[in-house]
This record gives structure tokens, sequence and C-alpha cells, in this order.
């Protein structure tokens, strides 16, 4: 027999026969007297037979002499075994929610109470560990239901009945008389009666069933009658004597042997359990009515194993990327530490050659948090933060000097934002860094010397008499060209010779004749081409492709976007050794205002180059020639008034200087060797004290452009303004043209040298307002932000060029209008929708860029939740939100050079921004591509 648990799992609402056992007992004490004699043997577990031999042939034939039960149990038999065998399975089915019933049935004294007590005894017990165990299992599962909210109060309710049946006795033998007899005829009745309905129920349940016919039979009606389990045991004597009631007995057993059951779990649920079975019920059918996917084919299982395959690889994936991105993110911050771990000398060395010097603005005190933030694994910083501070914008070495980390990552400029020039576009393939020193080496200290021999070239040629330079440079000897020119000033200012450029050169210039010394504009052929010089310029569709030369530029120094497509724009001033300029301006017509010079030409054979060389000119590069701003320029305080009404053909004064090749190397040695440099303030004196001598010795120029000033009209001024605007204020200046065509960015520079400071301060803040109002690229405002701290002098140029640029697009963008650069249209629109697209590439970039720890620092310096959810997107519109505030400037500049992996500032060529003075490298470099390929 199993345990109580056994049981319960074995129950099951099965059609079952009633368990029958017939027990036989030993002879009693009196039988014994009687000498009575045993005739039932048990032959095995499951038979009895009659064993007596003295039966005659008809009672043989009348009674069967073998009896098969369930189980048969001799004499010596224990009560334990009996309930063990026959009727503990059907007794403890009451604890599984079946009712059951076990019986004893037999004759009197044949030891149907003996039997029961013993049977009861046990089962109580059984039935009582059971409860036992069970409780402290209910008790934790309604702990459970109670912890889960389940209502179950549903409870199985089923009863167990233990029978001691009234012996049946023959009246004779009991020798009963009066109420002991009518009792025993009722027992007798009943017995019967269960007989009768034993005995139908043995032969199926068709037809009726007397259970009422005896109180008997109606209390035992629910185990016999279907539902619960029964188990008869039926007690005999074995005594001869007792032989008729023996076989009564085994008949009754006979027929409860066929009697079948069907037990099935009584369940009892409160009306609100069942309420809540009912409900969750119907909401399961519903829902498995709305979702086909509950009935859902083989097929479909298929195809949903595959998704979740799929879903399942693609998640692989995306660990495994995270995950290099993790370790690539480590192994920065290992190189970061160990770079902390060296020594000081390393970092100065790390800092002075691989990372340059960024320079920054701040207040005397200002200190950028972000930075320091950001930064943190770059050590040089705070050190250079602290040393730093001199109250205002940077004009020395003393300035603080930030170095960016992750500056061999170039950046990409918004394209909104002024492209690399020409020469900028063309560096080499793909190693930035490599770029970079190549352009160290070309021009270490080099910008600077540049600068100077430019302006050496000028004081030069301050000194020479009457000449004028013209700033061309042929291509195959850009380096020299200013040299040369200035040399040919020297040496040949008087004779106005024309020198006719070469085709591709005449086609980016604007050129205008000037035949028996009037200057007729000319058309500007390729407008477009000239134009593509602008800062708005997008970066060269082709590095091979001929670039556009505007005359301006080619007046100007030597620039380094041209020398990287000198190739492409082939001069003809090489061939021609020489080249003229003239140091006259031409007022382009409405039509020409994009012309940015002229070529002009005195004779059928020959053309002169109406070159206009000044600060103006150089920072028209980089302005549109439509800018108001430029207008407005035009007519500040260095502008004489008298401008406005010169004629272009009333110049005769402006001669043509014919320019030959000179010997850059020697020029320059000798300006160097003179300490004339134009932002050296005390040679800027020197200049200007040498201004009479200086007049002295170009009378000639200055008679033009005294002779200019009765014939200009507004018109042609203005046109002029837009083209070389600074040249024009030299004929204002007679006593100073030939000088000013050199030197007139020296005086203009020396006053506004003198209060720099301030005046940087506030052109930033302009700077700052425009950017902000034309929405110009984030990247760009970082760059230009750090690269001009106001510590150079001719920082100035490019601010003024800037600011050109911002105020022309901000009165194109003001009146809703658009303009066309280089085939590339710009609104107000576009610039807001690239800046849209700039803010979205740093916001992955944020990712890319800065560790968990950092973007969280972040956050907190920029007063956004950690846990916010667009915190990256609410970040990066707020960069660059607060003009007024330099020191949300400064982070915001910060941030982006930090998740741009902005490019070396200290190397980096200003000439970005439209002007150049530090030689080009030979090599080609693709700079802008690397910033494309350090962005995506
Ligand atoms: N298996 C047995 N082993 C030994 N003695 C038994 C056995 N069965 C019954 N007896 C004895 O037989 C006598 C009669 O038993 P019991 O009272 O249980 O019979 P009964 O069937 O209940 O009679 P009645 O129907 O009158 O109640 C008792 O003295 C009992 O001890």
């Amino acid at each position: 027999m199993g345990t109580v648990d056994e049981v319960v799992k074995e129950s099951g609402g099965h059609e079952e026969r009633i368990l029958v056992s017939v027990r036989l007992r030993p002879l009693n004490d009196k039988e014994i007297l009687r000498n009575d004699v045993s005739d039932w043997e048990c032959i095995n577990d499951t038979t009895i037979i009659y064993k007596n031999v003295n039966l005659s042939v008809t009672e043989r034939s009348m009674y069967p002499s073998a009896y098969t039960f369930d189980r048969v149990f001799r004499t010596n038999c224990s009560t334990r075994q009996v309930y063990e065998e026959a009727a503990k399975d059907v007794a403890l089915s009451v604890v599984s929610g079946f009712n059951s019933s076990v019986f004893a049935y037999g004759q009197t004294s044949s030891g149907k109470t003996y039997t029961m007590t013993g049977i009861t005894e046990y089962a109580i017990a059984d039935i009582y560990e059971y409860i036992q165990k069970a409780s402290c299992i209910i008790l934790f599962e309604s702990s459970a239901r109670e912890y889960l909210g389940r209502d179950n109060s549903s409870s199985l309710s089923a009863t167990v009945n233990f029978v001691d049946l009234a012996g049946s006795e023959r009246a004779s033998q009991s020798l009963s008389a009066g109420t002991r007899l009518k009792e025993g005829c009722h027992i007798n009745r009943s017995l019967l009666t269960l007989g009768t309905v034993i005995r139908k129920l043995s032969k199926g349940r068709n037809g009726h069933i007397p259970f009422r016919d005896s109180k008997l039979t109606r209390i035992l009606q629910p185990s016999l009658g279907g539902n619960g389990r029964t188990a008869i045991i039926c007690t005999m004597s074995p005594a001869r004597s007792h032989v008729e009631q023996s076989r009564n007995t085994l008949l009754f057993a006979s027929c409860a042997k066929e009697v079948t059951t069907t037990a099935q779990v009584n369940v009892v649920m409160s009306d609100k359990a069942l309420v809540k079975h009912l409900q969750r019920e119907l909401a399961r059918l519903e829902s498995e009515f709305r979702s086909p996917r509950t009935s859902l084919f083989p097929s479909d299982y298929e195809a949903l194993l595959r998704e979740k395959n799929n879903q399942i690889e693609q998640m692989a994936k995306e660990i495994k990327d995270l995950t290099m991105q993790r370790d690539i993110a480590q192994t920065q911050v290992r190189d970061m530490r160990q770079l902390l771990g060296d020594d000081a000398s390393l970092l100065m060395q790390v800092g002075l050659r691989n990372y340059p010097n960024l320079r920054v603005q701040g207040s005397p005190d200002y200190r950028s948090p972000m930075q320091v933030s950001i930064l943190s694994d770059t050590p040089s910083i705070d050190a250079d933060i602290r040393t730093c501070s001199d109250g205002h914008s940077r004009s020395s070495s003393e300035d603080q000097i930030i170095r960016v980390p992750e500056f061999e990552e170039n950046f990409l400029p918004n394209s909104s934002s002024p492209r690399l020039l020409a020469g900028s576009s063309n560096y080499s393939e793909s190693d930035s860094c490599e770029g970079w020193d190549e352009i160290e080496k070309q021009s270490s200290g080099t910008s600077e010397d540049l600068f100077k021999e430019v302006h050496c070239i000028e004081t030069k040629e301050s000194s020479t008499k009457g000449k004028k330079e013209s700033n061309f440079s042929s291509p195959e000897e850009s380096s020299k060209f200013p040299a040369e020119m200035t040399a040919e000033i020297g040496d040949k200012a008087d004779k106005a010779t024309v020198s006719p450029p070469a085709d591709d050169y005449e086609r980016v210039l604007t050129p205008s004749l000037k035949i028996n010394g009037e200057l007729t504009s000319l058309p500007c052929k390729e407008d477009q081409e000239c134009v593509s010089f602008s800062p708005y310029e997008e970066e060269r569709k082709s590095s091979e492709e001929p670039l556009s030369l505007p005359s301006k530029d080619s007046q100007t120094l030597e620039s380094p976007k041209f020398a990287d497509n000198r190739e492409s724009v082939p001069f003809a001033l090489k061939e021609e050794k020489e080249l003229n300029c003239v140091h006259t301006f031409e007022a382009p017509s409405p039509a020409n205002l994009s012309s940015p010079c002229e070529l002009i030409s005195d004779s059928p054979g020959s053309r002169s180059l109406k070159l206009c060389r000044s600060r103006s000119c150089k920072a028209s590069l980089m302005d549109d020639l439509h800018s108001p701003r430029f207008k407005e320029l035009s007519k500040n305080e260095n502008t004489p008034p008298s401008r406005s009404e010169r004629s272009v053909n009333s110049r005769p004064e402006c001669r043509e200087i014919k320019i030959s090749p000179l010997n850059f190397t020697s020029d320059v040695k000798d300006s160097q060797e003179k300490g004339s440099t134009i932002y050296d303030e005390n040679d800027v004196n020197e200049v200007s004290k040498g201004e009479d001598t200086t007049n002295e010795n170009v009378n000639d120029v200055d008679d033009a452009c005294d002779a200019r000033t009765d014939e200009t009209d507004e018109l042609q001024y203005e046109k002029e303004v837009k083209e070389c605007p600074e040249a024009e204020l030299e004929h204002d200046k007679p006593s100073k043209c030939v000088r000013d065509v050199g030197l007139d960015p020296i005086e203009e520079d020396l006053k506004t040298l003198r209060s720099w400071p301030s005046e940087f301060n506030m052109r930033q803040k302009e700077i700052i307002e425009l950017w902000n109002v034309c929405n110009i690229s984030l990247v760009h405002r970082t760059y230009f932000f750090l690269l001009f701290q106001g510590d150079d002098a001719k920082d100035a140029v490019y601010m003024e060029v800037e600011i050109r640029r911002l105020t022309f697009l901000n009165d194109i963008y003001s009146h809703g209008e658009k303009t066309v650069v280089n085939g590339r249209t710009l609104s107000l629109s576009h610039s807001m929708k690239e800046l849209r697209q700039e803010r979205r590439m740093l916001r992955k970039q944020m990712l890319r860029k800065l560790t968990e720890e950092e973007r969280e620092s972040v956050y907190l310096k920029w007063g956004i939740r950690i846990n916010s959810k667009h915190r990256r997107f609410q970040l990066v519109q707020r960069l660059w939100n607060k003009t007024d505030d330099m020191n949300h400037i400064a982070d915001s500049a910060y941030l982006i050079a930090k998740l741009t992996g902005l490019m070396k500032p200290g190397q980096a060529p200003k000439e970005m921004f439209g002007l150049d003075f530090s030689p080009r490298p030979s090599r080609t470099y693709s700079f802008t591509r690397s910033l494309i390929s350090s962005i995506l």
C-alpha cells in the first residue's frame, strides 16, 4: 500500500469495482468445544475453498467449492494486514475528496467488530497523520494565496464510512424472541435489502435499485450508488456448523464483487470563488478567441521560432558590438592612465608636440569645470588651466592653454560652416596626424614666419618707390611669389606693363581691361568659382578639379589653399616672368559684384591685371561680396570719405606695375633682418614713421589715387569695396598709396592692436551672436572659438572675415532670402536643418566619445537629470545657446571638441576660415575626407 500522498495522487474519477475481501477467523473456543470442524481454507491470497469431502453430489452441484475475491485472509492474518491490504486504500480516498466506505459483512460473531475496530483505528490514525501534513501545506498555500492576492475558497469535501453491520442470524439459532426477535427481523430485512441492492448493482444500473427499502441501504446509497469508493470485508467462521451462513456471505461477497462505482472528487466552492473562477475562465476563453497565436499551427510555431532566433542573433551582435566598444573605451582609459603615470617631461613633450596648445579665452579666474571634467584624462590640462588666466582674451603665451585630447581625430564642420578652402581640402589621404606633422614640418614656426615674410615684403615694398605689389603667385613658385612680387615692384614699378595671365588664370579672375589708363570692368566669367572660395563653400567636389581662384586671393598673400591647386590653376605668370599689378580699383557693376578682381589690359597684346591687395581683399576671400557688413566696413573711419566719389575711369594715377619673379628668400631675409613684421607694433610704428619716405617713393601711385578720387561713382566704388575695399582706402590716401598697398593693414591693425583685447572681446561676442542667429554649425563655432583667442594679431583678420560672412548671411536670412554659393543654396531653413543634423551627430558622438561616467558628469553639470528620458537630446540642444555667457560658450566648445575629436588646434590651418599665411604641404591631404570619416 502506498502512502497517503501516493493515495492522493493515484485517486481518480474512474469506474472501479468494490474492493471485496474475505477474512476467515479461527475457530473460537465455543466452536472448538463443540468439536466443530473448519471446512474453509484459503488456498492463496485470493481464493477460499470449501473442503468438506462429505458433501453429497447434489450439494456439491449446488454450491461452488472455491470462491475468489480481491483478497482472502487466512485465520492467522492480523487486522493490520487486513487494513493495509483491504481497507486502507479506500479509506484514505477521503483525503482526496472521494467518498469512501468500508463495510464489514458477515454472520453474527464472525468477527466484524473485531476487524472493523482495528481498521477504523488504523484508518483514523493515517488520516490524522495526513491532516497534520496537509495542514502545513494548506497553511502555506493560504499564505501564498493571500500574498498573491488570489482568492481560492474552494475546498474538498468527502466522507468516509466505517460500517459494522449487524450480523445476519437465523432466528432459530439465536433463540431470540420478543423485541430481540423483532430487531433481528429488521436487521435481516436490511441485510436482505442490502443484498438485493448489491445484486441489482452487480447486474448494472439499469432498472430500479431499491436503496430506500431499508434504512441501511438509504444510508449506504452514496457509497454503493456510484460516487464513492467501497471496500467490503466479509468475515466468516470456518466452522462447519455455520457453513450455510458462510455460503450466504460468500454469495453476497460475490455479488458485491460485481458492483462498480465511479468515484468523483467532491469539490465544494463558495459562491465568491465560483464567480471568480468563472470570470477567469471567461477571460481566458476571450483571450484565446482574440489571440490567434494561442491556436497557432505547427507552421506558425516554426515561424515564431525563426523570429525569436533572429532576435537572439541580433542581440548577440549588439552584445558583441557593445563589448567591442567597451574594450576600446577601456583601452583608451588605460592609455590615458598610462599617460597620467608618465613623468612631467613626457607630459610636456606630449603636450607640446602631440597636443598642440589650444588657447582658450577666459575670464581671469575662469576655469571650465566641464573642461576639467571632460579632459580629466589629459594631465596637462589642469596644470595649464591653473597657470592661465590673464584676465581677458589671450594675447600672449601666458594664455590658457588647453590641450584637447583625441586630436588625432579630425572633425567635419557642418556644411554650413566654412569649409576648408581648396588647399585645405587636398590634404593627404588618411593619416591626419601625419598631415599635421607635415604641416608642422613645413610651417613650424611658420605661419608666423611666413606672415612676417609677407609683411616684410610689404615693408620692403613700402620702401621702394612708387611700386605696388601684386600678390599673384604663380603655381610653380607659389612660395616665392610674394617676394618675387615685391622685387618686381621694386624693379619695375614704373613700367605698368601688362602681364597677361594664362587662360586658366584668366578664367578665375574677373578681368577688367585698362586701356589707355582707363579701366573697364569685365564680367567675371567664373563668378561661381570665385564665390567658391567663400566660407560657404562646400568641400571641393574633387581635389583634381581646378579650383576657382578669385583675383582677390591671388592678390593676397600666398595662400595654402591655392598652393595645393596650383597645378590645376596654372598661371602664366611664370612664363611671363612678370606680374603686373595695378594699384587701383575697379568698381564692378552690380552684375559683377562677385568679381573679386579685375584684369586690365592696356594693349591688345597684353593685359594688365588690376590687383588689389589689402587685408580686406584677403578677408574677402571668406566674405560674400554682397555683404552689407562689407559695405559698412568700407565706410569706417579708415575709409576716406572721398572714396565713394572715385571713378574707375579716372585712375590714370594708378599705374600698372609690372612685376617680375623675385627672389623671395632674399627679400624675406632682408625684411626679416629689418624686423619689419607687420604685427610687431614697433615695426608698425616704424612703418608709420617712415610714411613720408614711402610716400616719396610712390608719388606716381599716389597721384593716381588722387586722380581717381574725383571720378569714382558710388556704384563702382561699392563694387570695388566688395572686391578690394582696403586697396580702395589707399587711394584715398595718396601720400600712403604705395605703402598702403602692402601696409594699409598695418595701420589699421596698429590701431586695433592698441585696444585689441577689448576689441577682440567685442568682436568675439558679435560673432557668437551671429553664429546663433544664423544657425551656424556648432562644430564650426567650436573650432573658431578655440582657434582664435585674440592672442594673435592676425586673428583680427579672421574675425573680421567671419563677421562679414555672418553679417551677410544674417542679412540674407533675415529677409527670408536665399543665396546660392557654388551651386549650393543657403537659407535659414537649410542652416537650421543642417544644425539639427549636426546635433544628431553630436548625440551619437556622446555615446562614442564619452564614458558613462563622463556623460553623467556632463548631465549633472548641465543641469540634466541623469535618468531623464532624452538627456542627450537635451544636452545638445543647450550647446551654444547662451550667447552672453562666456563660461557656457567655453563649456560648449570643450564638450564639442571632445565629442568631435577636434583637430589639433595649434596646428590646424587657420586658412580653413578663409585665410592662410602658411605654406601648404607638398603632399596632398584629404582633410575633409578625414573629417568625415572621423565623425561617421
Ligand atoms: N480473527 C479473529 N481472531 C481471533 N478472534 C476473533 C477473530 N474474529 C473474531 N474473533 C473473536 O470472536 C468473537 C466474536 O467476534 P465479534 O464480536 O467481532 O463478532 P461480530 O461479528 O461482531 O458479532 P456480532 O455480529 O454479534 O456483533 C470475539 O470474541 C472475537 O474476539
